[in-house]
């Protein structure tokens, strides 16, 4: 029994390695490198260097190890990048997904996680929380990316008898509590990292993109979910597919929103740094408020958060920022 994660040298996908590691578990990592880092790996971990659009490739490494379980994240994840150059999000996201979808059925591997992401509902226009009932609609080529590999499983679940949970996720952040991974993209655009960053002093500035949004103080709520709580979720989900648990397509959030200015101030006040925030206009597509209606997987997986606390989110995240400034910082770094 091993587990081929894809994309494990990234953000989620190296905690999830870690997750996994640490319960005694094979893990073989399948990565490209192209945002990922193989210095956040455990030891005990296989990482293999290549493409998950390489049939032959994970053909191979499904057949050498014994693989019965893969959890997918590997993709290319940036919103405005999608809407400049959608037909790279097609090929990464959707096609290689497919390459990956029909390697795994040809070698009768059992049980297939994919991370997807709240971006498959657009820009809803209920105002409670979304549950999975809500029709996806997305507005961005990466929503549509990830959309159509939730079909594709669906199908080839239904033809060739393969058991799969999508899990979709809300906004992803902080990092490892015992402060082995994080997120480490250099040029990230994600809230909660840009103002740790800025309270760090490694810009001189943020900016708060709109403050005009039909909310409480007029900026954009999102549900911001630890790292470590998502990867748990992703554990009980593959413990539940090789136990024979149906298939799933399940939201991952903790269903309450914070606010862009609440989230600076919890930046402000964890960080002991009163840095500058200055308000813009609107960035293009941005929904004014998303927040997961998360009783489907605490019902369905048993799953209950921990580490459900903004400043602890904002504590990690700024723990690992450092620690990632003092490691690029040091002689030799990449
Ligand atoms: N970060 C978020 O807030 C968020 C929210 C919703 C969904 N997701 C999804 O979670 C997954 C992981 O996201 P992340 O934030 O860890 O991003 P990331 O960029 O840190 O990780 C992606 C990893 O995939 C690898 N990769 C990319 N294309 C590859 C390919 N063709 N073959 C092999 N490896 C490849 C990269 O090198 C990287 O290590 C993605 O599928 C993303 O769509 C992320
Ligand atoms: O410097 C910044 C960065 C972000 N924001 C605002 O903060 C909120 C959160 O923005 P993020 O970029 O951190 O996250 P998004 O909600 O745009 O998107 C994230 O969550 C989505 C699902 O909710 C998708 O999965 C997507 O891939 C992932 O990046 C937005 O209102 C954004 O306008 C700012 O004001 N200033």
């Amino acid at each position: 029994m091993a587990t081929l994660v894809t994309g494990g040298a990234g953000y989620i996908g190296s905690h999830m390695v870690h997750a996994l590691v640490d319960r005694g578990e094979t893990v073989v990592v399948l990565d490209d490198l192209s945002t990922g880092f193989e210095a956040v790996l455990p030891d005990a971990a296989t990482l293999v260097v290549g493409d998950i659009g390489d049939e032959v490739l994970v053909g191979g490494l499904i057949a050498s190890r014994g693989i019965d379980a893969i959890v997918h994240f590997a993709g290319s994840i940036v919103v405005p990048e999608s809407v400049a150059d959608p037909l790279k999000y097609y090929l990464n996201n959707t096609v290689k997904s497919r390459a990956l979808i029909a390697a795994a059925v040809r070698g009768g591997v059992g049980a297939f996680l994919f991370s997807s992401t709240a971006a498959v509902y657009g820009e809803p226009t209920v105002d409670a929380p979304i549950g999975e009932t809500v029709a996806p609609a997305p507005v961005s080529p990466y929503g549509w990316s990830k959309l159509m590999t939730e079909v594709m499983l669906r199908d080839a679940a239904a033809a060739h008898g393969l058991a799969y949970t999508v899990l979709r996720y809300f906004n992803v952040a902080g990092a490892d509590p015992k402060g082995r991974t994080g997120q480490s993209t250099p040029n990230a655009t994600h809230l909660i990292k840009i103002a740790c960053q800025t309270a760090l002093g490694q810009r001189a500035k943020m900016q708060v993109f709109g403050t005009d949004y039909p909310t409480p103080d007029g900026t954009c709520l999102r549900d911001y979910i630890h790292v470590t709580d998502l990867v748990e979720a992703h554990v009980l989900a593959l413990a539940r597919l090789r136990a024979g648990g149906g298939n799933l397509v399940a939201n991952c959030g903790y269903g309450r929103g914070f606010s862009v200015r609440e989230v600076v101030e919890a930046v402000r006040r964890v960080s002991g740094v009163d840095f500058v925030a200055e308000v813009v206009d609107r960035r293009p597509g941005d929904p004014s408020a998303l927040v997961a209606d998360s009783g489907l997987i605490r019902r369905e997986l048993g799953w209950v958060p921990a580490l459900d606390d903004l400043d602890g989110i904002v504590g990690n995240a700024l723990a690992w920022e450092a620690a990632l400034a003092r490691r690029n910082s040091a002689p030799g770094a990449r």
